[in-house]
């Protein structure tokens, strides 16, 4: 077993620049400035998310065993482990793809397990996914707008008769889109097929559809995989962004060992199902367990440097 050296990928830790912040007026924070996390994040009273004895397991195949986990609001938890280890599996109970056998999960202490996957953001959470799941055949702006979907009022028939209503919530959406594009800084290519787009932007388009939705909670699944360097310091400052001026609390699986450190208040690490670390990036990088199961192991980053 070698020790391991963290690169953290020069991620930037200025805050966002002003112009920046004018794309945002309008759009609701999910939470206030003074509810900002504190340092006993992971405490009931503060959490907006809960996982409580859960258990998930695939005919013989045990993918989470018995996890326990809480998030802070406003913070920036990570989920790290080996290839099998339930990162996704984990990410798909909160997002009610599977249903665990066992346990539950709470977003801010109400039970969550029944919720239906097409229900989430009415519940506040809003996730990205591991494969690109854009509508490639779409402008960036109407993929954006699409996050929006969930809040329409009007009726089916009214959207096509182009009721007032309707009117009004097509202009809201699409007035909400073109803010969090401006903040992403993806104005430019508003009109653009979001399928011509190069890979990275078009991971950050699925990051503006995501927060149009003011989630409460984000997902996010791999959100720099496939990415240069560069792309993933740029996404990671706008996640940080995200957290700081919506108050949006972010739960993230990255293989990126420098980012995660990074860019996270928080690092969960799965081995087998299992929970084996919980904890600050210091402290997980300096538990023997965790070096053990996944750090000594760590794969080559993108530049082909090891991590
Ligand atoms: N739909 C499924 N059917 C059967 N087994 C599954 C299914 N989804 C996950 N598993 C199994 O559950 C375990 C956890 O898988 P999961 O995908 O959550 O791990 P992971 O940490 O996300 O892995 P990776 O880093 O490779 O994406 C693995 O043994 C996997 O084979």
């Amino acid at each position: 077993m070698h020790a391991m050296t963290f690169a953290f990928g020069g991620l930037g830790s200025a805050p966002f620049p002003p112009d920046v912040q004018e794309h945002l007026v309008g759009l609701d924070r999910s939470s206030r400035a003074d509810e900002t996390p504190s340092s006993d994040a992971a405490t009931n009273e503060n959490s907006v998310l809960d996982l409580v004895g859960v258990r998930l397991s695939f005919g013989g195949v045990v993918a989470l065993s018995d996890i326990d986990l809480s998030v802070g609001r406003g913070e920036i938890l990570a989920i790290i482990g080996p290839n099998g280890a339930g990162k996704s599996s984990i990410i798909n109970v909160i997002s009610g793809v599977y249903r665990p056998d066992r346990g539950r999960v709470r977003l801010s202490g109400r039970d969550h397990t029944q919720v239906p996957t097409q229900a989430l953001a009415r519940h506040g959470v809003a996730r990205t996914f591991q494969n690109l799941a854009l509508f490639r055949g779409l402008s960036v702006l109407d993929n954006v707008v699409a996050g929006r979907a969930y809040r329409t009022r009007s009726s089916f028939i009214g959207q096509i008769a182009g009721s007032g209503q309707a009117r009004a919530e097509q202009v809201d959406a699409r007035d909400r889109a073109a803010r969090v594009l401006g903040f992403l800084h993806l104005s430019h290519v508003g009109d653009r097929l979001a399928g011509t787009l190069p890979y990275g932007l078009q991971k950050r388009v699925e990051l503006a559809r995501a927060l149009v939705a003011e989630p409460k909670i984000l997902l996010l699944d791999e959100p720099m995989a496939g990415m240069t360097a560069t792309e993933k310091n740029e996404m990671a400052d706008f996640v940080r962004a995200a957290r700081d001026t919506l108050g949006t609390t972010v739960v993230l699986i990255e293989h990126d060992i420098g980012v995660v450190m990074g860019l996270s208040d928080r690092v969960v690490v799965l081995d087998y199902g299992r929970k084996i670390a919980d904890g600050t990036p210091d402290e997980v990088q300096a538990n023997q367990r965790v070096i053990d199961a996944y750090l000594g192991v760590a794969p080559e980053n993108d530049d082909g440097e090891g991590i």
